[in-house]
């Protein structure tokens, strides 16, 4: 990722991007105290358009409130910052990467001269999942790694740190020949993907984990909304692994996993083993929304 042309945004400068360094001894690199958003902006027919850049940047500032950090750039800064990135890399889709991390100022748990730094990078990012995830559905695992408990780690919070939970469940689940993990809560309920919220469809309603242990995902609110819109019942509830097993569909929601049909868990076949009906209205209203073919959420774009 290091050696390629472009610039990044690196507090408050464009830098090209293979300048775009920080020193071994940044604070966030030690202790993984940094929050971080993804973010995608999509080919519209008026351009590039950022989706939900508002809504992403005010989670960016919830989470470091949460890590009492305090951010030195305004939401108006970062998300000019972010449209800039998009811009000056002269890319018609992108995934973002914004990034407020602690600096070199110090070092040890301690260290109380440390700077908030801030960075957004920005480069073309298809399929998180693969484009066969997308169409025909990918298998999962239940992961041997609970999600984090509330009260060890802050699960509101996109925090850099938060995410050695998250790979070691993906690591785990790709060995083991899986495209992605399920975890479960501290008490053994459904929480979320490695990276993504879950949802699942039983005779035409869709239920989802309450957030309780899951990230605030975004695409998951779209996704609701979108399922209202449709006239789909959606019911946040304690989801056990047993009903993502009987389901008769199920899908994970994310900003770069988008809207992935779940055709497999724990080697059970997901309803017929494909995308289901339901998951493939709701993708295709999403690709709707966010490539700007749906006039009712323009206000959901930011066109760059
Ligand atoms: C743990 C987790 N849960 C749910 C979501 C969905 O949130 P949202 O994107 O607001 O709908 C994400 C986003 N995961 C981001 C990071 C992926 C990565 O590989 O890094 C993402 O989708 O960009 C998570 O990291």
């Amino acid at each position: 990722m290091a050696d390629r042309d472009g610039v990044i945004w690196l507090d408050g400068q464009m830098v090209p991007w293979r300048e775009a360094k920080t020193h071994v001894l940044t604070h966030t690199l030690h202790y993984g105290m940094g929050v971080f958003e993804g973010v995608r902006a999509y080919k519209t027919e008026r351009g590039p358009a950022i989706f939900r850049l508002q809504d992403h940047t005010r989670r960016l500032f919830n989470s470091a409130k949460i890590l009492g950090m305090t951010l030195p750039y305004t939401a108006e800064v970062l998300n000019d910052a972010q449209i800039a990135s998009v811009r000056d890399n002269g890319l018609e889709s992108a995934y973002l990467r914004p990034m407020c991390f602690l600096g070199s100022e110090g070092m040890g748990l301690r260290a109380d001269n440390l700077l908030v730094h801030a960075m957004v990078a920005a480069w073309h990012w298809g399929s998180y999942l693969g484009d066969e995830g997308i169409e025909k559905g990918i298998r999962i695992r239940t992961s041997s790694f609970s999600r984090h408990h509330v009260n060890v780690t802050m699960c509101k919070a996109k925090a850099n740190g938060n995410y050695m939970n998250s790979m070691m469940a993906l690591q785990e689940a790709t060995r083991c020949g899986y495209d992605e993990a399920m975890l479960l809560d501290t008490e053994g309920y459904v929480a979320e993907g490695s990276g993504e919220n879950i949802f699942i469809v039983r005779d035409g309603v869709l239920f989802t984990p309450d957030l309780t242990s899951a990230l605030d995902g975004i695409t998951r609110r779209t996704v609701i909304e979108l399922a209202h819109e449709e006239g789909l019942d959606v019911i946040e509830k304690r989801i056990t692994r047993d009903e993502v097993y009987i389901a008769d569909e199920a899908f994970f929601t994310g900003t770069a996993a988008e809207v992935t049909p779940i055709r497999e868990v724990d080697d059970r076949p997901i309803g017929s083993g494909t995308r289901g009906p339901i998951t493939e209205r709701l993708q295709s209203r999403y690709f709707d929304v966010v490539q700007g073919r749906d006039s009712r959420h323009e206000g959901w774009l930011t066109f760059v």
